[in-house]
This record gives C-alpha cells, structure tokens and sequence, in this order.
C-alpha cells in the first residue's frame, strides 16, 4: 500500500539553531510531510471522520513546532516525526525538515527522515 496524505510547503517560525545569533530570533521552516494511509477507507464513506485529516494533522505541528527551541533540525525532525506516529492513525511517515537561508548560496538546508510506528 503506497497510498499517501501529504502536507507540502508548511512554513513555521520558531527558535533552531546553535549560534548564540540563533538563539535571539525567530527563523522561519519548511515541512514535507508524507503520511501512509489508506485512501480506499475514505473514498468509499466520503466522510472526513474515516480520513487522516491534514488540517488537524499541519495545526498540532504549527503548536508543537512554534512553542519549540532546539540547536538542531535533527532533533527537531525526530521529535515532529514521533508526534505524528503517536497521535495520529499514520504506520509511516517521510518528513522533510528546510531551514531557508540558513547556508549562503543554498536555496535551503535540512534533513529528510522516514520512520515506521514500532
Ligand atoms: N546537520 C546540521 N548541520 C547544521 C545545523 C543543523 O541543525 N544540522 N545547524 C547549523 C546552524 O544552526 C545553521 O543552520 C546556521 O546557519 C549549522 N549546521
């Protein structure tokens, strides 16, 4: 089953990084977010209840994220992932973290990481 909910281009300001510059200001981040999840269960109700619901799923991210401080986007990534697996009906997950700017000539930095529900 390869079927996906996706949330693309989600940007958040929050505290990341580990120069003393970084700790004094908000900086702005980008999330790509792939979601297993069977699209055959809510294509069949057409009810939102049955469904992973991407607004539910980008607001509880924009919480987390926004009250978060951490030097880097490793922990940062990691902590997003586990909070999807564990409140959210999703077995698998592909998250893409951007900080924009961050490296002079670069478009953007990051990492990306997939991880699977235990
Ligand atoms: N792999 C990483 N490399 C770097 C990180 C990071 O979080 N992961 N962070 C920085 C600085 O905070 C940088 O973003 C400031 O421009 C440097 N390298």
């Amino acid at each position: 089953m390869s079927d996906k909910v996706f949330i693309e281009g989600l940007q958040i300001d929050t505290l990341i990084g580990i120069y003393d510059w970084e700790r004094r200001i908000r900086q702005p981040l980008r999330f790509d977010i792939e979601m297993a999840f069977d699209n055959r269960v809510p294509a069949a109700s057409d009810a939102i209840e049955d469904t992973l619901d991407y607004k539910a799923v980008s607001k509880r991210l924009i919480a987390f994220v926004s009250a978060s401080d951490f030097g880097l986007v490793e922990k940062l990534a990691e902590q997003c992932a586990k909070l999807i697996l564990d409140e959210f009906n999703v077995s698998h997950v592909r998250l893409k973290l951007s900080k924009p700017g961050a490296v002079r000539g670069a478009t953007a930095v990051g990492v990306i990481i997939e991880r699977s529900r235990a």
